[in-house]
């Protein structure tokens, strides 16, 4: 997977959050995002897959050399961040049943593997809304890591994680590197530290 960004801007209201960005990403080079904070990380992540409409400028995703249409790359990448509402009634086998009609597990992965992979096998039947916020935040990740999707989208990935929830970010996002195109939006070295590459936002104010 490929993703080029040329010339792209974007503004809220007069406010240039970034300008003139050119560069592009591709599976295998995972990317961190850096820039303090309000200076539109998260932003640039939401313009790049589709969220939010750009104000200057163009994207283009190609998949093993074809094009992909902008309209259709919902299908191709998760994205975990903070924002991201799960749905709270469901318990968390309601919810992965649910998730997983529109999006394929991993090959070679249950349902089981999967709460079993996210620590969270002995909480099949208990309700999200009585999920604490890093058991949460491991859900979130895991739907991200374990899926068929292409591209990886992680903002802030270890909000809410103790030490454990760290260090298990850190092993799990290993297991995905070669396979999915990865960015990291982030201002904590110990999410990213093992990218190749980075973007940094304030570079491209003006
Ligand atoms: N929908 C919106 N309308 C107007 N301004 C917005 C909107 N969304 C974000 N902004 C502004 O855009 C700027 C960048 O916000 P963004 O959330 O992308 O920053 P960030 O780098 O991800 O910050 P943080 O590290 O705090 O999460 C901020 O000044 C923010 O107030």
């Amino acid at each position: 997977m490929q993703i080029t960004v040329n010339d792209l801007g974007k503004k809220f209201n007069r406010e240039w959050i970034f300008r003139h960005l050119s560069t592009s990403f591709e599976t295998g080079i995972p990317c961190s995002i850096t820039g303090g904070n309000g200076s539109g990380k998260s932003t640039f992540l939401q313009v790049l897959c589709g969220f939010i409409p750009s104000n200057e400028g163009s994207i283009s995703y190609s998949l093993d050399g074809k094009e992909i249409q902008q309209e259709d790359f919902y299908q191709y990448f998760d994205i975990s961040t903070p924002y991201l509402e799960l749905i709270e009634e469901f318990t968390l086998h309601e919810f992965l049943d649910f998730h997983f009609k529109f999006k394929k597990l991993k090959q070679g992965i249950s349902i089981d593997d999967f709460t079993a992979l996210v620590h969270l096998a002995k909480d099949k039947n208990k309700q999200i809304r009585n999920f604490s916020s890093g058991m949460k935040q491991r859900l979130k990740l895991g739907l991200c890591f374990y899926s068929q999707s292409k591209v990886c989208l992680l903002d802030e990935p270890t909000t809410n994680l103790d030490e454990f929830g760290i260090d298990w970010y850190r092993k799990s996002v290993q297991t995905i590197l070669n396979d999915k195109l990865v960015l990291i939006s982030s201002n904590q070295k110990h999410e990213f530290d093992f990218c190749a590459s980075n973007i940094h936002i304030p570079t491209f104010k003006s």
